[in-house]
């Protein structure tokens, strides 16, 4: 966080209806200055709706939004600045470049519409084009643009005039999934070297974890759960946001007299450190603690056996998927050593890795994007 400044933006109780239907109700948000905040949620669950309200595209019908400690939005006191007087930069998914404008005359455009003197202007654009690596390319149209070039012309138009807040929608969506991950990169060290605040919104995890200092997972207009990346991974709020971020295999579990057992199966489970109230529970089994026996961290006190199904040969090792033994289930997994179907392994892991749910968590609610 930037030392002294307000937040960068602050939402309180914000709400939103389209007639009868409510589309975003009671969003509580605060960003520290220098932050980056992802909004991540599957199709649907309203982060293009809050990130129009927060750019002023929309006029909430509740509560306020402050951006750099000025009020933007308050209905409540019939407050509520346009988009032109927010100063904010924005990159959309379909890059929104004047097509008739060289690279350089985009990217001046929050320059000029601020009466930014002409030096000063070209010495702030040049700058920018440096920063995304498009100086070359300064005086070509956008349509002799690659998309991820177009992209990068988007982003150096939004920091140009270092703005208190840079909105992203979902900006990589259009491209191909390796320069969307060298975009991801370029993205995360840009928005760090020049300690800029953004949001970010989008529908791809891995995205939002590479990038944020802290996601906002959204479901059906609100905000399930609102932390930095480890903890989202390490301390999912329920069940269903443990399926949306695809961190192993919900079982479904039940207590028996000789202790807790995958359902339907005598597989045994290591006790919970909190009892789940009721006799029956949902726990994740989480892919990244998990490991082959024989390559198991000294800590792995409990085991499962499991036969392998099938086997995806990665650059990263080999990916597996099992069937834990007396079960229906499947697990993933990433091993270091090869497998062919059919072999069966143990799987080890730390008991305390183990994530307990109550059985009405239902993760199925949570549609996958
Ligand atoms: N103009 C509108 N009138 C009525 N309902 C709308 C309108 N715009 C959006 N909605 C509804 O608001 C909800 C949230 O939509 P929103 O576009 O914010 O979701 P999203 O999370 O951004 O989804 P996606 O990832 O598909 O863009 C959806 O149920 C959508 O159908």
């Amino acid at each position: 966080m930037t030392q002294g400044l307000p937040p960068a933006l602050s939402v309180r109780a914000l709400g939103l209806s389209y007639g009868a239907t409510r589309i975003l109700d009671g969003i509580d948000l605060t960003l520290p200055a220098g932050e980056v905040l992802a909004l991540l949620g599957p199709s649907g669950s309203g982060k293009t709706t809050l990130l129009r309200l927060l750019a002023g595209l929309l006029r909430p019908d509740a509560g306020r939004i402050e951006i750099a400690g000025k009020a933007v939005a308050d209905p409540g006191r019939g407050l509520f600045a346009p988009p032109e007087r927010r100063g904010l930069g924005m990159v959309f998914q379909d890059y929104a470049l004047w097509p008739h404008l060289s690279v350089a005359r985009n990217v001046a455009f929050p320059l000029e519409m601020q009466r930014c003197p002409t030096a000063e202007r070209r010495a702030r654009v040049t700058r920018a084009l440096e920063r995304v690596g498009l100086a070359a390319l300064a005086e070509r149209r956008p349509s002799e643009l690659s998309g991820g070039q177009q992209q990068r012309v988007a982003i150096a138009r939004a920091i140009v005039a270092e703005p208190p807040l840079v909105l992203f929608d979902e900006p990589l969506s259009n491209l191909d999934r390796e320069l969307r991950e060298t975009m991801v990169d370029e993205i995360a060290a840009l928005v760090a070297d020049l300690k800029l605040s953004a949001v970010y919104v989008t529908h791809d995890h891995a995205e939002a974890l590479a990038l944020a200092d802290r996601i906002a997972v959204m479901r059906d207009g609100g905000i399930a759960q609102l932390a930095a990346p480890a903890t989202l991974i390490d301390a999912p709020a329920s069940a269903g946001i443990a399926a949306f971020l695809r961190l192993g295999t919900l079982l479904p579990a039940s207590r028996t007299e000789a202790g807790w057992t995958i359902t339907g199966s005598r597989v045994a489970l290591p006790d919970p450190p909190n009892a789940p109230a009721g006799a029956a529970a949902r726990v994740l089994l989480p892919e990244r603690a998990l490991a082959p026996a024989a390559t198991a961290s000294p800590d792995a006190r409990a085991r499962l056996a499991a036969r392998v199904l099938r086997v995806q040969v990665r650059a990263s090792g080999f990916a597996l998927t099992l069937r834990l033994a007396g079960t229906e289930h499947e697990v993933a997994l990433l091993s270091p050593r090869p497998a062919a179907p059919g072999d069966d392994l143990e799987l080890a892991f730390a008991p305390e890795a183990l994530r307990w749910f109550p059985a009405t968590d239902d993760p199925t609610d949570h549609p996958l994007p």
